[in-house]
């Protein structure tokens, strides 16, 4: 971990407040110092941090983070840009440049946008940029949302190839129940899921500024880690100390391999737009034998989707069984499905020839 040379710091909307829910300088210097520290040593950073809506309040005169998105996103459109504003400037004192980076879900996982953010984070590394990111709240809707920044971390590390990445929060890392609890203990590493087995993990903390808790937390670990890249989870305090290696907070250890990014954001990032029916024959060809789902295993289709489109491929049991982008438009599906692609290219044209879901495509859930 020492050695980890491409790191991404995930900071959470509740290290990066005052008591009363603003925006701290002061805070958001002390991790510019140690972010600079790293860049010192020959690290490559990237930063993923939260806190445009909270950074949004004041300005709006509001005392806390509103329910309604529509209120979330006015916060957050007012917020992000003092946000960076503030890195911007405190980076620039240890001569280093921010670059901003705003991403929705829908950006990275349709294969063109996805090699357009990774072209991008090459380029500003390249440069020596320092990317500051954050999900692009103002635009996302619900549907092609993220959430949490916690998962868009682990993917951004995993689109990043990072070695490492760093979950700061206000907590010191990751305990056996909520820390509120008395009695509970922190766990200095966790090797796989049976170390989390008897762990009651909870939502956020008091401050109330946060959003997912511990649960996002240790979702993220575990995409992170699955895919080979160990996270530490700890305080933003302990943020200099983590990233150059030393034991502290939570250590979670890789367990996985890396696998295609592209399909890590399919599996963890989105949601079906619709779903399609499948027999039990392609169920087999999809699950066991990894191949291209066509037209002739559909039974059926729900939901209204375009091509291009995530959606949930099900069993004749209804269960979910996979996710894939899908070649066709939901209103094309009854016409094709059931049929062979030749009998369909022959009747359609060379168009319909093409598989319903190609298998680099789709992923088994
Ligand atoms: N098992 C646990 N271990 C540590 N913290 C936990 C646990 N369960 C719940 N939490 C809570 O999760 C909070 C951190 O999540 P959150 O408020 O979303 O922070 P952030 O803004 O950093 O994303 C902590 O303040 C803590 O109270
Ligand atoms: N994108 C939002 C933060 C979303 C989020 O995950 O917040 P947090 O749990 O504080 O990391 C913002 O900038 O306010």
């Amino acid at each position: 971990m020492t050695s980890a040379r491409r790191i991404v710091v995930k900071v959470g909307s509740s290290s990066l407040t005052t008591a009363s829910g603003g925006i701290d300088p002061e805070r958001i210097s002390a991790l510019v110092d140690v972010l600079a520290a790293a860049r010192e040593r020959g690290a490559e950073v990237v930063l993923v941090s939260s806190g445009a809506i909270a950074a949004g309040l004041a300005p709006l005169g509001l005392k806390k983070r509103p329910r309604a998105l529509a209120a979330q996103q006015a916060a957050a459109s007012v917020g992000q840009g003092l946000l960076v504003h503030r890195y911007t400037e405190e980076l620039a004192r240890h001569g280093l440049t921010a670059g901003q980076v705003l991403l929705t879900l829908d950006d990275v996982t349709r294969r063109s946008h996805y090699r357009n953010a990774s072209q991008t984070f090459t380029q500003l590394l390249e440069l020596g940029v320092i990317p500051i990111v954050n999900e692009n709240d103002t635009v996302a809707t619900t549907e092609i949302r993220f959430g949490d920044n916690d998962r868009l971390a682990a993917l951004v590390a995993h689109l990043v190839h990072a070695d490492l990445l760093v979950l700061l929060s206000d907590v010191d890392g990751l305990y056996d129940g909520p820390p509120s609890r008395p009695g509970t203990r922190l766990i200095a590493e966790v090797r796989g899921q049976a170390d989390l087995a008897g762990v009651t993990v909870g939502s956020v903390g008091s401050a109330g500024v946060g959003t997912g808790g511990m649960v996002t937390k240790v979702e993220a670990a575990s995409i992170a880690t699955g895919s080979g890249i160990p996270v530490v989870l700890t305080s933003a305090d302990n943020a200099a100390a983590a990233i150059s290696g030393e034991p502290v907070g939570t250590l979670f250890h890789a367990t996985g391999k890396r696998r295609p990014t592209r399909l890590l954001w399919l599996r963890h990032a989105t949601e079906g737009k619709g779903a399609l029916l499948l027999d039990a024959g392609a169920v087999r060809a999809v699950v066991e034998r990894r191949a291209s789902l066509l037209a002739a295993g559909v039974t059926g289709v729900q939901g209204d989707f375009s091509a291009g489109d995530p959606v949930d491929i099900l069993d004749p049991e209804g269960r979910v069984v996979g996710r894939g982008l899908v070649n066709f438009d939901a209103s094309e599906i009854p016409t094709l499905q059931g049929r062979s692609s030749k009998d369909l290219k022959r009747e359609l044209g060379a168009g319909y020839e093409r598989e319903v879901i190609h298998r680099d495509d789709l992923v088994v859930l």
